[in-house]
């Protein structure tokens, strides 16, 4: 049995559809990943999985549990840490957890022991009488992530774990998770725009535009999609790009945002030839790399990740306007 088994769930808000017929399994101990740009349908997604959100159509199940059915069974076997922070600042670290524990009838003796053992895990034991106010945004992810484990959920939801984050501290989060799926077996559900993020830590990754998956699979084997190599050119005179290197070697080419990116194969063979063609057009700079994750999202939708969360932008002025008249 699939951790989480999905199909074609959809969410509408009025007659816009946030999340449009999305399916996917999740097997047991997998990390996956909801990747796209803000505005993608992500969090919805998840909302619906957690029982948040009741789906306008479509079926779930989580851990076995039906989410429209028995949204007790799955909110008693997931832990979900959401963008939104729900700790309490006026108390400590370990009155946090306690309160939670509580929550879930955890008998006090085996609360403290999981308390002092979570906190630990989170690099956070010595801090726990301290108030939550008093603490770093990393920190109270941390201690976020360490409360959605103390009832010993099955399945954990991570929405944006490190939104706003420094690069350090993001760093340490991405070694908590991989310790977490590891050593206790979680399945993890994460969402995220980082490119970076899915690709250092999901076994598959489902990318999501405008609420639908647009490609799925792991993010090597997305990658190898695309092939060969991929040269970016950044210069003013993109618009001018696209015709002189008509030449047959090129399998794609791709004007976006003051870039030209070119897929081709032997990207070092052409490349001398590439800068002959271009004589007398001014190029700021000019980099021979590997596909990665942004040129898959690039290759299904034709656009950048920042660009698509231009077109979120636009989806919620709209969704606020119309709900203004
Ligand atoms: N309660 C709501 N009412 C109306 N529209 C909504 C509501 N919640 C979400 N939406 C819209 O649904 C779309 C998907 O939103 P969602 O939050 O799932 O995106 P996301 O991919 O998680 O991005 P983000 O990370 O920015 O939240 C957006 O266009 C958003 O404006």
């Amino acid at each position: 049995m699939p951790a989480i088994h999905v199909e074609n769930l959809t969410k509408k808000f009025h007659d816009f559809v946030a999340v449009d017929s999305v399916s996917f399994d999740i097997g047991s101990g997998e990390i996956f990943g909801l990747l796209g740009p803000n505005g993608a349908g992500k969090t919805t997604t998840i909302s619906m999985l957690s029982t948040m959100l009741k789906p306008t159509s479509g079926t779930a199940t989580v851990n076995g549990f039906d989410v429209l059915t028995d949204e007790d069974g799955v909110r008693k076997s997931i832990g979900i840490v959401f963008q939104d922070q729900s700790l309490d600042e006026e108390l400590t670290a370990y009155e946090n957890m306690d309160f939670h524990g509580r929550l879930y009838r955890i008998p006090r003796t085996i609360r403290e022991e999981r308390i002092s053992k979570l906190l630990t895990l989170v690099e956070l034991e010595e801090r726990k009488d301290d108030l939550v106010k008093t603490f770093s945004g990393g920190m109270r992810r941390r201690l976020e992530i360490a409360r959605g484990l103390l009832h010993r959920p099955k399945v954990l939801f991570l929405d944006e774990p490190t939104l706003g984050l420094d690069p350090q501290t993001r760093n340490h989060l991405w070694a908590y998770i991989e310790q977490l799926n590891k050593e206790m077996g979680i399945t993890i559900i994460l969402t995220t725009h980082y490119m970076d993020e899915a690709d250092r830590l999901c076994d598959r990754i489902a990318i999501i535009d405008r609420g639908r998956i647009i490609a799925m699979d792991t993010s090597q084997n997305l990658k190898s999609t695309i092939g060969g190599d991929v040269i970016t050119i950044q210069t003013p005179d993109f618009a001018l790009i696209s015709s002189k290197i008509a030449a047959p070697w090129v399998e794609r080419i791709e004007e976006h945002d003051g870039y030209v990116t070119i897929n081709l194969h032997n990207a070092e063979k052409h490349l001398s030839e590439i800068v002959t063609l271009l004589n007398g057009i001014e190029i700021t700079s000019i980099s021979v790399r590997k596909p990665t994750l942004e040129d898959v999202f690039l290759h299904y939708t034709g656009k950048t990740i920042r660009e698509g969360e231009a077109d979120g932008k636009e989806t919620m002025r709209m969704f606020h306007r119309a709900s203004r008249r």
